[in-house]
């Protein structure tokens, strides 16, 4: 467990010509995390992949795998993305009906549960799944596709969604527009997991250290409130 911020480059903005070798490539660079986006054509107007190229990638790395599920319906699908080896699942509350039975049905795998929420959709949809919830994603974006700006009104929700959270064992994770200038932005506000795709992906492997090296770098130099603690 690390009082830091958590890096989670996504695997959206890789090569997937070799997805395996530039998960390698990340998580030598310094990589906390590999989030992994899975989108649907349905919920969201992009498609990428499923639980078989996840598992393919499994054996690349140790590290944690954290599933973004841009999927409706999403219930049916949950098992299948714990057995490829997912730690953290994560739902959007906006394409499930049943937020609180996804959210159980996603520990009772025993995985760690996610809530994301669009850009526009309040914090308050989640006041009453708190005691289920390991993991709050906050889009910066509207969900679909990477290379995106950065919406700045999502910062004030971020730092409701903190206050909200109180001392409860829950990570805020941000998705989207996150580099060196937005990191401090979203870190001051309450941020223990930053996702990148473009940021870290651009440039080539080459560049991978120096790109997470400068996002944690504005992170944890942003004066922050004290970061929430893993489950
Ligand atoms: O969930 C996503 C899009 O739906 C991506 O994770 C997100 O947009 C990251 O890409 P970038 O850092 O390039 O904005």
């Amino acid at each position: 467990m690390t009082d830091k911020i958590i890096i989670a480059p996504s695997v959206l903005s890789a090569d997937f010509s070799c997805l395996g070798e530039e998960v390698e490539a990340v998580c030598r660079a310094g990589a906390d995390w590999i989030h992994l986006d899975v989108m649907d054509g349905h919920f969201v107007p992009n498609i990428t992949f499923g639980p078989p190229v996840i598992k393919a990638i499994r054996n690349r790395t140790e590290k944690v795998f954290d599933c973004h599920l841009m999927i409706e319906p999403v219930d049916s699908f949950l098992a299948a993305f714990a057995d490829a080896g997912c730690h953290y699942i994560t739902v959007h509350a906006e394409a499930t009906t049943h937020l609180d039975r996804s959210l159980q049905a996603i520990r009772d795998l025993g995985c760690k549960a996610g809530v994301s929420l669009n850009p526009s959709t309040p914090e308050n949809v989640i006041e009453y799944v708190l005691d289920r919830l390991d993991l709050v994603l906050l889009m910066t974006v509207n969900p679909g596709f990477g290379g995106q700006a950065f919406i700045p009104s999502v910062i004030d929700k971020v730092a409701r969604v903190k206050t909200m959270i109180g001392d409860r064992p829950i990570m805020i994770e941000i998705d989207g527009g996150v580099t060196p200038e937005t990191a401090p932005l979203v870190s001051r506000a309450g941020a223990d997991v930053l996702v990148a795709g473009s940021a870290i992906f651009k440039g080539g492997a080459d560049r991978y250290a120096a790109n997470i090296s400068a996002l944690r770098h504005a992170a944890n130099n942003a004066a922050r409130p004290p970061l929430q603690k893993e489950r």
